[in-house]
């Protein structure tokens, strides 16, 4: 018989269940697929996922997101299975949030959240720390300041005067006073970036745009031969990261940028807004698309209103299908009749033959880890850098 532990030191993932609502302008499979993107967020924030919930309904109820019947049955099954936190996969509204903890009685998180967790883990340099807290305390204020009017409205009455109003006002002069900090402390860090940037001058300027978890920073990797983090993990890459590559005697800079998602809290992209200056300044983008990845389309909608967003939608783009290696396993599975939910609706070379007759443009279609048709990319690259080159800095003396 095995030896009795005196403790268990392993720490164990916590347990997490997601909720999710099929609106009237939602289909079923949507949202599972959102739930299955929500489900690689609580993994990638270290959760493990142990089931799913979803409600068909017009609209979010107004006090609890879900029904009541649903939050009762969400209820049973927590307390049954020991679940430690319950994950929405909209922004709850403040009351949402305070009436659904009290039902289920555990941690509970809406995506932006989530999202915002995850930035903090990943956060490395100063900038990114920065931008993360601004963006949390962002978060938190409004439900301060809404939970605090809530206690102002009925200032007056019986128990509502005194220490709870004064304690949230004071809470929220703090969180005030910081977030003045940290937009400080932000506008004397882009000034060095900025610096820095200058100094970066008569350089062509590359940047790697796209869907987390699509292949950027092995693209970036490959390109630079460098080693920039790559991971199966959404948003592995936080901070800006820049490289120098040439290719045939052109020398121009690479930069891999944090990966867009879908729903990304507004405030997140107004703090990232500096991180994105690499975007922003680039002369050509290079869009990276995961084609194994059976939501790329909606993807590609995320990246280009994003883009739009931050007013970098006009440049110059690169388009690059990445992970055929993946489609293609996709694809034989077609041909064998599979029943697989994954399987593309049409063949790779069918995709490439409609998306140059739709978008008037070639695109251009890698493996990054396999290394297939590398080639093409780099002369796709070095083609674009050179006339960009050539416009921009025409004074520039690289032999072609
Ligand atoms: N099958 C396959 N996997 C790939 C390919 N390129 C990258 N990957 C994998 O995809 C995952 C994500 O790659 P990254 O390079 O970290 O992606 P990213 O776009 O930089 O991710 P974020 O930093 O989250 O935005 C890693 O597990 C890579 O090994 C490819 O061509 N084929």
């Amino acid at each position: 018989m095995p030896r009795k532990k005196f403790y268990d030191t392993e720490v164990k993932p916590e347990r997490v269940v997601l909720v999710g609502l099929i609106t009237a302008n939602q289909t079923e499979a949507e949202e599972n697929e959102y739930l299955d993107e929500l489900a690689f967020l609580v993994e990638t924030a270290g959760g493990v996922t142990e089931k799913r919930f979803t409600q068909k309904m017009q609209k979010p109820e107004r006090a609890t997101f879900v029904g009541t019947g649903k939050l009762e049955e969400i209820r049973d099954y927590v307390k049954a299975e020991e679940i430690d936190i319950v994950v929405f996969d909209d922004e709850l509204s403040p009351m949402q949030l305070r009436n659904i903890e009290n039902e289920l009685k555990v941690k509970v998180l809406d995506r932006s959240n989530l999202i915002l967790d995850i930035f903090a883990k990943r956060a490395q340099s100063a900038q990114a720390k920065t931008q993360v807290e601004l963006a949390q305390l962002q978060y938190l204020l409004p439900r301060l300041t809404r939970m605090w009017t809530h206690l102002e409205r009925q200032k007056g009455g019986i128990g509502m005067r005194g220490p709870g109003e004064t304690q949230i006002e004071s809470d929220r002069r703090m969180i005030q006073q910081k977030i003045s900090l940290l937009k400080e402390k932000l506008e004397l860090i882009d000034k060095q970036n900025e610096t820095q940037r200058k100094n970066r001058r008569e350089l062509v300027r590359v940047a790697l745009v796209g869907y987390t978890n699509v292949g950027k920073s092995t693209i970036m990797n490959m390109l630079s031969k460098s080693e920039v983090f790559a991971e199966n993990k959404l948003f592995a890459t936080l901070d800006t990261t820049v490289r120098k590559v040439v290719l045939e005697n052109v020398p121009f800079l690479l930069s891999d940028t944090v990966g867009f998602i879908r729903k990304l809290p507004h405030h997140l992209v107004e703090c990232f807004k500096s991180t994105l200056d690499e975007v922003r300044e680039a002369d050509i983008l290079i869009h990276v698309v995961d084609i194994s990845h059976p939501n790329f389309e909606d993807h590609i909608r995320t990246v280009n209103e994003t883009l739009k967003e931050l007013g970098a939608i006009d440049k110059e783009m690169i388009t690059v299908f990445n992970k055929i290696d993946n489609y293609r396993e996709v694809e034989a599975a077609q041909d064998w009749e599979v029943e697989n939910e994954d399987v593309p609706s049409m063949t790779l070379s069918d995709f490439k033959k409609s998306w140059m007759a739709k978008h008037n443009s070639p695109a251009i279609f890698i493996s990054a880890s396999k290394k297939e048709n590398v080639d093409e990319l780099r002369e796709r690259i070095y083609e674009s850098v050179k006339a960009v080159n050539q416009q921009i800095y025409p004074y520039n003396n690289f032999l072609y």
